[in-house]
C-alpha cells in the first residue's frame, strides 16, 4: 500500500530547512523583542514572519479544508489549540526566541504531525548548527540523514541530564526548579545542561548526547516533533505521572 504520509514528511522537511533559511538571515530590525505571558517570555517579529511562512506553504500544498494547524504564534493570538482527529500540524517557528535575540547559538524549527492524535512524524532543524533531525512512526531517528538512537548509558551517575529555567521567575517556581536541579547535581550525575531549545534538548537525548531532559511547564507543542524523535531512536517520553507524555488532552486549550 502506497504510504499516505511520506509527502508531507519530504515537505515538511523541506518546510523546516527553508524557514531556517529565513531565521539565519533576520536583519536587525525582525530581532526587536516583544513580550508575551510575561517580561521574560520574548517573542519577535521573525517568530511571527517564519510562522505565516510554515502555515502558508503547509496550506499551498494540503490546505484543502483537511489538514489543522496549530502554530505557536497563532496559539498566542487566540486561536484555539485543539488536537481532533483531522491530519494537524504542531508548529514551533523559533523554538529558542530567547537565544535567537541574544545570538546564543541554538535556535530549532518544530514541526510534527497527527493523524487520529497519533504522531506521525516529527522535524526539528537546528538551523544555526544545521542539523536536520527527523523521524517518522516505525522508521526510526536521524540527524542529517544518519540514523541515530539514545544513549546506552544505564547508570545515572554517569549521566548528563537536560534542562530548562523557563519563564516564571516567581519564588515558588524558581526554587522548585533549583531544588530539583539540586536533588539531581547530588545524586550525583556527570552534569546538567541546557540548550536553551527544547526541541533540540530532545535531540540531543535521541542521539545519545544526553540521557534525558525534562522540563517543568512546557508547552505541548515544544515537545510534539522532538517525542517522535525520540521514540523513534529508542527513547521514552513520559509526563510526571510516568505515563506517555504526548497525550491529545494535554493539546486541547482554548
Ligand atoms: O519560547 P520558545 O523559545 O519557543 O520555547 C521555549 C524553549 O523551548 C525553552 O527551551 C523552553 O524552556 C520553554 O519552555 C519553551 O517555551
Ligand atoms: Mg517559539
Amino acid at each position: 500500500m502506497a504510504d499516505p504520509w511520506q509527502n508531507a514528511y519530504d515537505f515538511a522537511v523541506q518546510v523546516a530547512r527553508a524557514a531556517g533559511a529565513v531565521i539565519r538571515n533576520a536583519g536587525e530590525d525582525e530581532i526587536k523583542v516583544q513580550t508575551k505571558s510575561c517580561a521574560v517570555d520574548l517573542v519577535t517579529q521573525t517568530d511571527e514572519r517564519v510562522e505565516k511562512i510554515i502555515i502558508g506553504s503547509l496550506k499551498e500544498q494540503f490546505g484543502n479544508g483537511t489538514h489543522c494547524f496549530i502554530g505557536e504564534e497563532s496559539v498566542a493570538e487566540g486561536e484555539p489549540c485543539i488536537l481532533t482527529d483531522k491530519p494537524t500540524w504542531i508548529i514551533v517557528p523559533v523554538d529558542g526566541t530567547t537565544n535567537f535575540v541574544h545570538g546564543f547559538p541554538f535556535v530549532a524549527v518544530s514541526i510534527a504531525f497527527a493523524v487520529n492524535k497519533e504522531l506521525e512524524f516529527g522535524v526539528v532543524y537546528s538551523c544555526l548548527e544545521d542539523k536536520m533531525y527527523k523521524a517518522r512512526k516505525g522508521k526510526g531517528a536521524f540527524c542529517n540523514d544518519e540514523p541515530i538512537k539514545v544513549s546506552d548509558v544505564n547508570d545515572i551517575n554517569k549521566s548528563i541530564i537536560i534542562s530548562e529555567h523557563g519563564t516564571d521567575r516567581s519564588i515558588e517556581k524558581v526554587t522548585k526548579i533549583f531544588s530539583t536541579m539540586q536533588k539531581i547535581l547530588r545524586i550525583p550525575v556527570h552534569g546538567l545542561r541546557g540548550s536553551g531549545t527544547a526541541a533540540t534538548n530532545m535531540c540531543l537525548v535521541a542521539s545519545g548526547a544526553s540521557e534525558a531532559f525534562f522540563e517543568i511547564g512546557i508547552h505541548c507543542w515544544d515537545v510534539a516533533a522532538g517525542a517522535v524523535i525520540v521514540k523513534e531512536a529508542g527513547g521514552l517520553v513520559l509526563d510526571v505521572d510516568g505515563v506517555y507524555a504526548f497525550k491529545s488532552d494535554h493539546m486541547n486549550i482554548k
